[in-house]
């Protein structure tokens, strides 16, 4: 007790004793900075780079040493919090981008940063706002100091880590402010408070709306990372009203893979003579060096067959797959995992729950497994362990979005592959993509690999009701998606297999949707004008107000947060699924001979009043019900998809015991090539391959090697050219697996 004064005293003494040689610093860093300040416009890139062991800060005669000519983090002047943060992390040397941004930022320049996805712009920008309020010595009662936006939640998560990362040892409050979180109350509560704010636009406007005495007044920084997007039209209205509530004079950075140069963006933001650092400029590629990129030709009808076969050959890595809507993410994961591949499967995209969608982010960071996603993951996604490949199933919008998408391998120093898929009538955006500097490399894949999942997707679509239901939207949406789609020479609905690609996803009957009609009848009577043009005289809503909605409908699928205004927009497109799968129970009236070529092989063409040929399915729910359209009436489809479980079962029997006794063989044929020795390469039995988690490494045995059929893929090495043969076997029981389906439709069909 008696001591207590004492050690008061001793820890006031001490704090004033720190708060003195904060403020020596802090005037040692800012005399630093203010004398070897980079001339405007230079790029420290092109300065010689300090010698090692060169002195570093005040030198003996009082100057300062050369800090735009810095390469490692420590000849930079900053303070020693966020030094020793940095060393903590192991972060040492810096990047391109950081050298040469972080010398103008420091010195309080607005800075317009570009550089190839995964080559560390996240500290060019955080290095700045940490220790900009930590010179001014912010502190709670200064309020809102500074503010990141960013167009995605995930991605707004992963900035707060790192700036948790380089605040470590500051004292300053910081807010991860995003949708989709329930305790919008609390944040109100407790958002004046905080110095820092990472956040996505939608959620920073609803603060600035809805929370009282919520002050931006005092903004010292302003950052936009993947300003591009948060620049372009989807957000317009929303960061314009954010920007009419911030203050002209602060410092101001932008950053992005795919940096915007617009003049009217700019000035929108009242930038003040930015420095414009763009460090791969004149790279020899746009994206990073040591991403291995290719494309294929894909027939639409045989994208998901191509996907699947993608899959099972890659059972050991971790993939992100690219599709284009959340319905088709939804859809194609939900049957896949049916199908069991054999490696953990995932899903992200807008649509699902903020929890959720943190999860599986998070476990997605951890796990070798296949994450089947929207664009919401393209940009700024630093997925922890290594992304082995990333497959864009689905052209992306444009060159940027490519560029992201890719952007998610190959990050830092570590390797990656692509692959993108394109049909036919999308083969120029390999055009576009050569001509952004993209080194894309086309191949042939081998057709002969190609396991089929068509008659399989028919299969389970009669099995599970809710899978029906899904892949008619996914179907729609992805035709929508095209539809709206700005790029005419690269997405044109009128060039797509629309029947066959319905069958593909095991659709027994291609839902009718309003536009392809028009399209149809287009086709027929206007020739070649603009789809925009009819849908407008065809009563629909103008085409700005199309292009907004076809803008908001992707940034749903991305899941930014958008302002009500917006969302408004965009409330209608369920509804719009709903009515064109209402409009699927129309019948079309026209007689034209149209051979569906595609369904599955050994079954009998047969053909519909209209003289189109049905897929089995269909063929059976006519013959059930007198009536193709019956599948589509929600009774009498429950009624019939009932009847057809019923069927299932009964064959089902049948083909367990099949099945049981295949496995069987197959035990004791491996046990036999054990006991002489050859069973160390064997593949895990079917077993091993029996759920979407299965797990590598059961058993203690290996885990399963993939099963190599593309050229490019350089898996493809000698070594594991023993392991390729074994997945044979695979195959084998795919095949049996399609043959019992077959058998099963066939069944059906007698
Ligand atoms: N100086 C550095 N030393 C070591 N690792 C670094 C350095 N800078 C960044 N990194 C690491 O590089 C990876 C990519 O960095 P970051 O996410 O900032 O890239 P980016 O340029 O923002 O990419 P994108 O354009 O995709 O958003 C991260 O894992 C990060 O920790």
């Amino acid at each position: 007790m008696g001591n207590k004064p004492k050690s008061k005293s001793k820890s006031k003494a001490d704090r004033k004793e720190r708060r003195s040689a904060e403020l020596d610093e802090i005037s040692l860093l800012n005399e630093w900075i203010e004398s070897q300040k980079p001339d405007s416009g230079s790029n420290p890139l092109a300065l010689k780079p300090l010698p090692d062991n060169a002195p570093v800060g005040r030198l003996h005669d009082g100057s300062f040493s050369a800090y735009s000519a810095a390469t490692k983090f420590s000849e930079l002047p900053l303070s020693k919090k966020t030094m020793d943060a940095l060393k903590k992390a192991g972060y040492v040397k810096m990047t391109e981008i950081q050298r040469a941004s972080l010398p103008h930022a420091l010195c309080g320049r607005d800075v317009l940063g570009a550089a190839k996805t995964g080559s560390g712009k996240t500290l060019a920008f955080v290095i700045p706002v940490v220790e900009k309020l930590h010179k001014e010595r912010w502190g709670p009662e200064d309020g809102v100091g500074s503010i990141i936006i960013s167009p995605t939640r995930e991605l707004a998560g992963q900035l707060f880590d790192v700036l948790k990362t380089v605040g470590k040892f500051h004292n300053f409050s910081a807010g991860l402010l995003i949708g989709g979180r329930k305790d919008v109350e609390m944040e109100k509560e407790r958002v004046n408070e905080l110095n820092i704010l990472v956040c996505t636009p939608g959620r920073l406007l609803q603060h600035m709306d809805e929370t009282p005495n919520f002050e931006c007044s005092q903004l010292q920084i302003l950052v936009l990372d993947e300003a591009d997007r948060i620049l372009d039209v989807g957000f317009k209205k929303s960061l314009n009203a954010i920007v009419s509530q911030l203050p002209k004079h602060r410092q101001t950075m932008l950053f992005s893979a795919t940096q915007t140069k617009s003049v009217q963006d700019l000035a929108r933001l009242s930038l003040k003579d930015p420095e414009y650092i763009s460090v791969h400029e004149k790279a020899e590629s746009a994206t990073p060096s040591r991403l291995q990129q290719t494309a294929m030709t894909v027939p639409l009808d045989q994208k998901l067959d191509m996907l699947w076969s993608f899959v099972k050959a890659h059972l050991n890595s971790k993939i992100l797959v690219f599709l284009s809507t959340c319905k088709q993410v939804k859809f194609v994961y939900e049957a896949f995992k049916k199908l069991r591949p054999g490696i953990p499967l995932k899903c992200l995209h807008g649509r699902m729950k903020q929890e959720r969608r943190i999860n599986i982010y998070s476990q997605f960071c951890e796990q070798r497994s296949v994450l089947f996603c929207t664009d919401v993951a393209a940009r700024g996604l630093d997925f922890n362990k290594a992304v082995d490949w990333v497959v864009q199933a689905d052209c992306p919008d444009d060159v940027a979005s490519y560029i992201h998408r890719v952007g998610r391998t190959a990050r830092y120093l570590s390797g990656g592959r692509s692959v993108l898929f394109l049909t036919p009538s999308e083969m120029k955006m390999i055009d576009k993509l050569k001509a952004a500097k993209v080194p894309i490399q086309v191949i042939k894949p081998n057709m002969k690999r190609l396991q089929p999942v068509s008659g399989l997707l028919s299969s389970l679509l009669v099995k599970h009701s809710e899978l029906q239901e899904l892949a008619a939207k996914a179907f729609i949406r992805y035709m929508r998606c095209i539809h709206i789609q700005k790029d005419k020479d690269v997405f044109e609905v009128k060039e797509l297999p629309i029947d066959k690609f319905a069958a593909s996803m095991g659709l027994p009957l291609t839902p009718n949707i309003r536009f392809v009609k028009k399209l149809k009848g287009k086709q027929l009577s206007v020739g070649e004008s603009s789809v925009l043009e009819l849908e407008t005289s065809g009563g629909e809503p103008p085409a700005e107000i199309k292009r907004q909605k076809a803008e908001t409908n992707k940034l749903r699928e991305e899941n930014l947060d958008l302002p009500a205004e917006l969302l408004s927009l965009n409330d209608s497109e369920d509804e719009d699924v709903e009515k064109d799968l209402l409009l699927s129970k129309q019948t079309e009236n026209k007689k034209k001979l149209k051979i569906n070529i595609h369904r599955p092989v050994g079954t009998r063409v047969v053909f519909d009043e209209q003289g189109n040929t049905l897929p089995p399915l269909a063929r059976v729910a006519g013959a059930n019900n007198d009536d193709d359209l019956s599948l589509l009436d929600k009774d009498k489809r429950n009624e019939y998809y009932k009847k057809m479980r019923e069927e299932l079962m009964k064959v089902d029997k049948v083909d367990k015991v099949l099945d049981r006794q295949r496995r069987r063989d197959k035990r004791i044929k491996e046990k036999v090539k054990r006991k002489r020795g050859l069973g160390d390469e064997e593949e895990g039995s079917d077993e091993d391959l029996s759920g979407s988690g299965a797990d590598e490494g059961t058993n203690g045995r290996k885990p399963k090697r993939s099963k190599i059929y593309f050229n490019s893929d350089s898996d493809d090495d000698g070594e594991t050219r023993g392991k390729k043969e074994s997945a044979i076997d695979d195959s084998i029981s795919l095949a049996e697996q399609e043959a019992l389906a077959l058998k099963l439709l066939d069944a059906m069909h007698q």
